[in-house]
């Protein structure tokens, strides 16, 4: 029996009897087991009392108590794949006292997503997530209704839309400005390239958001520590908890995800509150009022909202959140896998830069206007979404009632993972799915808009990604400006490794290491 799962969750326990005595162990262990034991007995109950429903989809072997997760590995998404080559394209979990489900097929994806995409639009909030927004109270996690409908509105008219951010296309541009010369001082020496990525796509955002960029070395140190923050966030969202699968025990915070995740939310929040009220304070003033940041819109929309369906300050501050930590990892996570897998293929790099040669030439910079026409661009784009989904189980969904799936019973409330990782791999839709090879892509069959349920790493029905639009644009204008810039070779000794880790968003697992060598005419090109 594997305990993987079991041996990284005790470890990192704070047991409430750990600092008391040996007879007050005695107690509050005794009342964890019974609080269990009890779980289990209702559990039971309430399974023999559903006669005649189609059954719960197949699964490995429940053990009382715990139910699955003994076996469950912290690489969810190989391991759920691995699940499906066992029990089919649906099986279940018992996640604790909670019930798991997990898809891996087009055809079944498609009656998630599409078919009942309604009832299916509901997330299953992890008390991690809650503790992240505001109790919530974001788009991600706002349950499917009028209140998420206004929010996505606000969020995708007034942020993510293609021509509000054609209309910031300077700001991306300066940002990206700032990383080329960055390379460029560091020609020759080894940078981290998730890192500056990172404190690109960061810097845009937070620029989209409030309009101050930070700069010079406050440019570094308070990207580094965003960085920290977002990532040790989507970590501890990856983690299984306890908490989630026993919604009795999440007072107690057995792993202490909920506490660590207050720590960091405050310390967003601390920011989000010092840069609200310097905006409200030029907006008092009559200052500031031509700028279009997105704060300044937000902050107007609240006093503008109608009673009825009113965005509160707390939810203006969890759409930051939303922005800040949905938008930064996963574009530039992508563009680090994208670096690595093409330092891996030297025929991709040569086409990608014989492409910026015709359509840029060695004289000019890449600008956003120039990704029109960059098709193998896009082709790798859509090449490293479909190996390197950033998040490979899509965010899960819940469903608001019990239904049926594939014929079989998915109950309301459970969760449901999309295992999109898998079906982009599945060697029966894609050959040689393992292999880096944009060239599939090159006759356009596949997009990403969420109609095709072979390849959809932005997710499919409502809850689709809220910021395709801004997704493509950094990630095609950062890739082509990293190519078209420089030749990369890795530091003396060292070999490239792709391997992945899980978390809620996909990462490397091994830091991107590279050396950049100009290429391009002129020294003023890097300006
Ligand atoms: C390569 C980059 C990105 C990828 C692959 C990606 C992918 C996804 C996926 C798979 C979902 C969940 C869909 C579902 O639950 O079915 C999602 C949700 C979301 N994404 Fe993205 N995303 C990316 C970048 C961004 C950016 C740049 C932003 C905003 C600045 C953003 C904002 C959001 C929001 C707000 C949601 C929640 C939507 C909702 O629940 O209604 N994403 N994304």
């Amino acid at each position: 029996m594997s305990l993987k799962f079991l041996k990284p969750l005790f470890d990192s326990f704070s047991w409430p009897w750990q600092e008391s005595n040996t007879e007050q162990n005695g107690v509050y262990f005794s009342c964890v087991l019974g609080v269990l034991a009890l779980l289990w007995f209702l559990w039971l109950f309430i399974n023999k009392s559903k006669k005649g429903q189609p059954s719960l989809p197949p699964g490995p072997k429940v053990l009382p108590l715990v139910g699955n997760l003994h076996s469950l590995d912290p690489e969810l998404h190989t391991y759920f794949a691995s699940l499906s080559q066992t029990y089919g394209p649906i099986c279940r979990l018992w996640l604790g006292k909670r019930v798991g489900i997990i898809i891996t097929s087009p055809a079944l994806a498609r009656e998630v997503l599409k078919d009942q995409d309604t009832v299916f639009a509901n997330r299953d909030v992890p008390a991690a997530g809650r503790e992240a927004t505001y109790g919530g109270t974001d788009i991600v996690w706002t349950p499917y209704g009028p209140k998420w409908r206004m929010l996505r509105k606000v969020c995708v008219r007034d942020m993510l839309s293609g021509s509000t951010l054609d209309s910031v296309y300077e700001l991306r541009r300066r940002e990206l400005r700032q990383t080329i010369n960055y390379f460029y001082s560091q020609a020759g020496s080894p940078v981290n390239i998730g890192e500056q990525m990172f404190l690109t796509v960061l810097n845009v955002i937070t620029s989209m958001l409030w309009g101050g960029t930070v700069k010079g070395e406050e440019r570094a140190s308070l990207g580094a520590e965003f960085r920290h923050v977002v990532t040790e966030m989507t970590e501890l969202l990856g983690t299984p908890n306890l908490s989630d699968f026993y919604p009795g025990l999440a007072w107690f915070d057995l792993q202490g995800i909920t506490k660590k995740m207050k720590v960091l939310a405050k310390r967003f929040d601390k920011i989000f509150e010092a840069m609200i009220e310097q905006r409200q304070k030029l907006d008092r003033n009559g200052v500031g009022q031509e700028s279009k940041d997105f704060l300044h819109v937000l902050l107007k929309l609240k006093d503008e909202a109608d009673a009825k369906m009113p965005l509160t300050m707390t939810e203006l501050k969890a759409l930051l959140m939303d922005m800040v930590v949905g938008g930064t990892d996963t574009t530039s996570n992508t563009v680090e896998f994208a670096m690595a897998e093409i330092m891996n293929k030297p025929d991709v790099l040569r086409k990608l830069q014989q492409e910026l040669d015709t359509v840029v030439g060695k004289d000019s910079i890449v600008e956003e206007s120039h990704i029109q026409q960059l098709p193998y661009f896009y082709a790798v784009m859509k090449e490293v979404l479909r190996l390197h989904p950033a998040l490979p189980l899509l965010v899960p969904h819940c469903p608001s009632e019990t239904g049926t799936v594939g014929g079989y019973t998915v109950p309301k409330g459970s969760r449901v993972f999309i295992n999109v990782w898998a079906i982009q791999r599945d060697p029966s839709i894609w050959e040689n799915p393992t292999e880096f090879h944009p060239e599939r892509f090159l006759d356009n069959k596949w997009d990403y808009s969420g109609n095709d349920f072979n390849y959809f790493p932005f997710g499919s029905g409502r809850r689709i990604c809220a910021g395709i639009a801004m997704a493509e644009r950094m990630f095609m204008y950062s890739l082509a400006s990293l190519i078209h810039s420089f030749n990369w070779k890795l530091p003396e000794g060292e070999n490239l490794d792709i391997t992945e880790k899980f978390g809620i968003v996909l990462k490397k697992k091994m830091p991107l290491v590279a050396i950049p060598t100009p290429r391009l005419s002129n020294p003023t090109l890097y300006e």
